[in-house]
């Protein structure tokens, strides 16, 4: 059983538009509602896999009964934590020339009160999870040690922690030695105050973050595919995709992989990229079902090139 923790869920709308004129009215050619978060998508994947999985959710407002009822239509179970504030609605403009352009809101703060029932709720439903992933930005009202805090208390009650997050919040949760972490490369370059060129520049950036209390790190490196690096060694791995649609949860859906996959070595990696190869073939943020998948497109590598330039460079 996947458990999964999204303290800062959303509405996702999606519009289909022309090109983007900054000044103009735009009138959208296509749109569709999804519920999102990180956490939310990697539930969806989970369950499109057909494993079973809990959503934990502050949930508030119109938009949040709507990602309850979206969710309840896909079978994905929700654990819900009422909250004053309204879910925020999140706006992705997708242009016809495959550019998407994100607009992520603040959400609703959280207050005492709410934090705490989202704590005691993740600790409700950890009875018998093989994993807890923990995904996304925090709303206002948590503070930059909310996710150490849930990894310590966690590990506590003996469950196995996957976090995908970014800035002081993943820092800070290092320290608490979360089992895997999901980095993609601005997330990493951002950790490590560096650039990353090279897959090897992404390796040692990787490896410093092991060296600062992650058990393993699983970093997505877009179409350039994606390296993790545990006690055991490094290992890479890539997919080749001919025609992106959109790469919306892209990181999310490889994240359910890895972690159905088992969460370590080189076969939930192979796991990560073929998830993460066939979301971005799906359109929006669809998470992609066993039958989407082309593991035979999927190479591991005998050894990391840690010459290879990155196709899309952070600097
Ligand atoms: N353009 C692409 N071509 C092929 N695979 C892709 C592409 N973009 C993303 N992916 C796959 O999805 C994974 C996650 O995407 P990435 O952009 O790194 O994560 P995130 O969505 O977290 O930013 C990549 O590691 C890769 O396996
Ligand atoms: O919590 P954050 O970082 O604001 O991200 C939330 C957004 O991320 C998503 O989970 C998609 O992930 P990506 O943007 O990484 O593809 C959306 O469903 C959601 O709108």
């Amino acid at each position: 059983m996947i458990v999964t923790v999204t303290p800062n869920p959303s509405l996702d709308r999606t519009y289909e538009v022309p090109s983007l004129e900054r000044g103009d009215v735009i009138r959208a050619t296509g749109e569709r509602v999804d519920p999102g978060g990180k956490g939310v998508n990697v539930s969806r994947a989970v369950a499109a896999a057909g494993r079973r999985t809990v959503a934990v959710l502050p949930l508030g407002g119109a938009p949040g009964a709507l990602v309850a009822e979206l969710l309840d239509a896909q079978g994905i179970e929700v654990a819900r934590v009422p909250v004053a504030g309204a879910t925020r609605s999140n706006i992705a403009l997708a242009e016809a020339d495959g550019v998407l352009t994100k607009i992520n809101a603040p959400g609703p703060e959280l207050s005492p009160a709410e934090q705490e029932l989202l704590l005691e709720t993740v600790r409700e439903q950890s009875g018998d999870a093989d994993w807890i992933a923990c995904c996304g930005s925090l709303p206002r009202g948590l503070t930059p040690s909310w996710y150490a805090d849930l990894v310590a208390r966690a590990h506590a009650a003996g469950a196995r922690i996957a976090l995908d997050t970014s800035g002081p919040a993943l820092l800070s949760a290092l320290r608490e030695r979360p089992d895997v972490v999901k980095p993609n490369a601005e997330e990493l370059a951002e950790a490590v105050g560096r650039n990353l060129s090279t897959v090897g520049d992404a390796l040692k950036a990787a490896e410093e973050l092991r060296a600062r209390g992650a058990g393993a790190v699983l970093a997505s490196l877009g179409a350039d595919g994606q390296l993790l690096v545990d006690a055991e060694g490094a290992w890479f791995a890539d997919a080749r995709v001919d025609v992106v649609r959109s790469n919306v949860g892209a990181g999310d859906a490889s994240l359910a992989g890895f972690l159905i996959a088992g969460g370590s070595g080189p076969r939930a990696l192979a796991s990560a990229v073929a998830h993460g190869a066939a979301a971005v073939r799906l359109p929006g943020s669809v998470m992609p079902t066993p039958a989407d998948l082309a593991p035979a497109a999927v190479t591991v590598a005998t050894e990391v090139p840690t010459d290879r330039e990155l196709t899309e460079p952070v600097s």
